[in-house]
């Protein structure tokens, strides 16, 4: 956001038109929001303050009752003459009185250390039992979700502008934003993260046949149950052909499933036909988990990767994913991506597109704001899933709609795969069994037109 800013001043933009840009489409929503009730603005002494007086002059000028509370201290810049345009009271923070609506422009991405508690216990008494809207973030959060911070404040809905910063849509703040709308300064963005968007998928061409839509073999372990659900998920998200390979597979499941036994995996796997192999689902942890993982890693196929697979790849695993000739997918979940990649500095974001460098593999990192990214550097964030999600087999099925996507889906089928599978829930919830969500794949992509 720095750098947009930095380059849209170059560019002939100035400041002050730019701050007025801001101001005005924070007040827009707060008219739309306010319905009429007095509103209470927060400004603070940087940038983030200086849209709040831009808000609480349009406001007035449109006959809102408003009144402005701001932090003591010194003001320059474009802040100090959109405070100085205001030209009407202000109050002090500690003076100010609640009001029903109140807009906290404290602080926005300037925000460099965690809120003095004498200014959170403010804000919190000045929030409390109030409709907040806050501007770009809610006053007290790190905007590159690197840290969270104790005292942040709370919003309503949060008014991210220009675009959204990493804590809107990943860590734990992103619980504290409210209801998230996305202001457009008319300023250029570089190449950046993007958020999930519902994914096109055309129907199967005229001819297709079995092996054009796409051969699945899903290597099956010691939990059969994980693969077969994962097998089902890939039968029904696309796939022309679900092979469920495992010495105890062959109980329960679709009749279309074909079951095979896993005496040779490598010959198994030596399939040219084959679209995608996935490895993981309930695999265990033994000796036998370990050969399996070998051959799967060895086939020319692209490869899904998925559980106790990574955790038993562990940090040795990267090079020997790096080093495949053909595409990887890994889908792990927090625990999982720690134990492969490490659970380092920075954010969810910067950490998994950084491990898909690494390992050479497109990241499914999971998660209520799950982070996919791809060696290429593309990275697509899903942020809002539904927590009904979390339970043992909702990961089985990401997986086996992942390894179904890869034929048709390419590039995109990593994000195909996290949309259906978040759709589905959404179709299926609340409250379901795993297994339910493979029913809720057709109505999901039939909404991918
Ligand atoms: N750049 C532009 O023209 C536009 C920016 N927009 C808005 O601006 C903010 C970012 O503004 P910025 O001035 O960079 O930062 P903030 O307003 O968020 O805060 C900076 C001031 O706050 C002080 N600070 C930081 N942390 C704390 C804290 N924990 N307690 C008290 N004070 C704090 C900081 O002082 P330092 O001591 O750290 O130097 C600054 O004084 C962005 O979010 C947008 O809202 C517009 O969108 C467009 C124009
Ligand atoms: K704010």
């Amino acid at each position: 956001m720095r750098a947009a800013e930095d380059a849209a001043f170059a560019s002939g933009i100035a400041q002050d038109a730019l701050m007025d840009r801001a101001g005005l489409a924070v007040a827009r929503e707060v008219r739309r929001l306010a319905l009429g009730r007095s509103v209470l603005v927060l400004a603070g002494g940087g940038n983030n303050g200086g849209d709040a007086f831009v808000c609480a002059r349009y406001l007035r000028q449109w006959g809102i009752d408003v009144a402005v509370a701001a932090l003591p201290g010194h003001t320059e810049g474009a802040a100090a003459r959109m405070r100085a345009a205001w030209g009407d009271a202000i109050t002090d923070l500690t003076e100010a009185t609640p009001r029903p609506v109140v807009v906290d422009g404290l602080f926005g991405i300037g925000l460099s250390r965690p809120l003095a508690p004498d200014l959170a216990g403010q804000l919190a008494r000045l929030t409390r039992d109030t409709f907040v809207i806050a501007i770009d973030l809610p006053s007290g959060i790190d905007a590159d979700a690197g840290q969270s911070f104790d005292g942040a404040a709370h919003a309503d809905c949060t008014i991210a502008l220009g675009a959204l910063k990493p804590a809107h849509v990943t860590g734990p703040d992103a619980a504290r934003m409210g209801h998230v709308l996305l202001a457009d300064l008319g300023i250029t963005l570089p190449d950046a993260a993007r958020t999930i968007a519902r994914p096109v998928i055309a129907p199967p061409a005229r001819d297709a046949h079995k092996y054009s839509r796409g051969l699945v073999t899903v290597l099956a372990g010691a939990m059969p149950g994980a693969a077969r659900l994962a097998a089902h998920a890939a039968l029904t998200a696309g796939a022309g052909y679900v092979i469920l390979a495992g010495d105890d597979a062959g109980i329960g499941g679709p009749d279309a499933l074909v079951r095979r036994p896993l005496d040779d995996p490598h010959s198994l796997l030596a399939d040219e036909r084959l679209a995608a192999v996935l490895v993981g689902p309930g695999l265990g942890r033994g000796d036998a988990a370990g050969r399996l993982i070998d051959a799967a890693l060895a086939c020319v196929a692209p490869l899904v990767i998925d559980g106790d697979a990574i955790s038993l790849l562990g940090e040795a695993g990267v090079e020997r994913i790096a080093t495949r000739s053909a595409p990887t997918f890994l889908t792990p979940h927090g625990g999982e991506f720690d134990r492969m990649f490490g659970n380092g500095n920075g954010n969810k974001i910067d950490r998994t597109a950084q491990a898909a460098l690494q390992a050479r593999a497109t990241i499914v990192h999971k998660g209520p704001d799950t982070v996919i990214a791809s060696p290429d550097g593309t990275v697509t964030v899903s942020p809002h899933a539904l927590s009904w999600l979390s339970t043992a087999g909702t990961g089985d099925v990401l997986a086996g709609i992942l390894a179904a996507r890869l034929r048709s889906g390419g590039d995109r089928a990593a994000a195909e795969a996290v949309w259906l599978h978040s759709r589905a829930a959404r179709l299926a919830g609340p409250a379901f069994v795993a297994d339910t969500l493979v029913d809720h794949l057709g109505q999901a992509i039939a909404e991918c037109r």
